[in-house]
């Protein structure tokens, strides 16, 4: 439970980020990543995806990461497992992923649909109703895998801000779409802007609009930075109370179906904004920045963040 001074960080970079390198990336490095996040302080971090591996093949491998992470778990102490306690969460688009997903059960689901009927079927290659549909058979089955524990389930919305292929998104499907997902069962909505379009006064609206019928409090931000606009955003978020922000180690990633999209918002610029506006994430920001530092050196790629790159020249 949130105090009024924290503020919660979801890392995606091992997802959201990895999904869109070009090379495939070691399952060793992966669990590394993970590894050297949760050293740092990460506490809840999406780990992996269990989608279509014909779709995005860099998460071809994620029924060995969650394997692993089960296996550090159980091989753990009763007492080091109550002090390292991270969530760890997984993409799913359909039943096939829930029942490959179950195998090493994450700590939390995250279902996926969009608010621009292109982009869904380009992601998930089907309409936003069918969407929904697969949505509502994933977490009645989720029922029936954990009857006697309560997994709770993120719903996305993509292009909350903005379409690739549509362009304009109307604030009243954004909407919709929450109030589906939430009377689905998802315990909280993550708002993507996927292209980073979105700007602090569209954004903030768009909070305020959600907020009639959504308690801020299960909202989650998930702003791209493609336009540079991604910390403004948040800064615009947390004045109408949204308290949970998806961050991505080092800027990671991209958008496969988006042209030119970068990728989430740096975890280490967020952690500096945070840490200077006196909000608890938890994070070490060094032990961070040297993380971002060693996986864009891993995968031969340049850091995005700002904070990142500043503190590793300090080093
Ligand atoms: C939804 C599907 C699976 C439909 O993909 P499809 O091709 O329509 O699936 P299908 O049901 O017709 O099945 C075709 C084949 O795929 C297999 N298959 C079917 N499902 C799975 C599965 N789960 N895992 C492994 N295999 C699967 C299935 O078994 C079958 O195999 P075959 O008989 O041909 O050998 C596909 O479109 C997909 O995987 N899409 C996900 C693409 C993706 O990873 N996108 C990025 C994540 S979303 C995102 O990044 C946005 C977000 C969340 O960050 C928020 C934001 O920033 O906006």
């Amino acid at each position: 439970m949130q105090t009024k001074d924290t503020v919660s960080i979801t890392e995606v970079g091992p997802r959201d980020g990895l999904q869109n390198e070009p090379n495939i990336i070691a399952l060793s490095t992966k669990i590394q990543l993970l590894e050297r996040l949760k050293e740092a302080g990460c506490s809840s971090i999406e780990a992996g995806a269990f989608v279509s591996p014909k779709w995005t093949p860099q998460m071809a491998d994620s029924a060995q990461v969650f394997a692993e992470l089960a296996k550090q778990r159980a091989d753990q102490t009763a007492q080091s497992r109550s002090n390292s306690k991270v969530t760890y969460s997984a993409l799913i688009p359909n039943i096939k992923g829930l029942e490959q997903a179950m195998l090493s059960p994450p700590d939390k689901i995250a279902v996926f649909t969009a608010a621009s009927e292109t982009f869904s079927q380009k992601n998930t290659n089907c309409s936003i109703q069918i969407g929904n549909e697969r949505v509502n058979d994933i977490i009645k089955a989720l029922k029936t895998y954990a009857p006697n524990q309560t997994i709770p389930v993120r719903g996305y919305i993509s292009c909350v801000a903005g379409c690739p292929y549509e362009g304009n998104i109307a604030p009243s499907v954004v909407i919709k779409q929450a109030e589906h997902l939430l009377a689905a069962g998802c315990t909280e909505i993550a708002l993507g802007d996927t292209i980073g379009v979105g700007t602090a006064k569209q954004i903030q609206s768009l909070i305020n609009d959600l907020a009639r019928s959504i308690p801020v409090s299960k909202i989650v931000v998930h702003f791209h930075d493609t336009y540079g606009q991604a910390l403004a955003n948040i800064l615009a978020s947390l004045e109408v109370g949204v308290r949970q922000i998806d961050t991505s180690v080092a800027g990671l990633g991209g958008c496969p179906y988006a042209k030119g999209a970068t990728g989430n918002v740096a975890t280490e610029d967020v952690v500096f904004l945070m840490r200077g506006m006196g909000l608890e994430t938890g994070i070490d920001i060094d032990a961070l920045a040297a993380t971002g530092h060693w996986i864009c050196q891993t995968l031969g790629i340049s850091n995005r963040s700002r904070a990142g790159q500043a503190l590793h020249a300090k080093l």
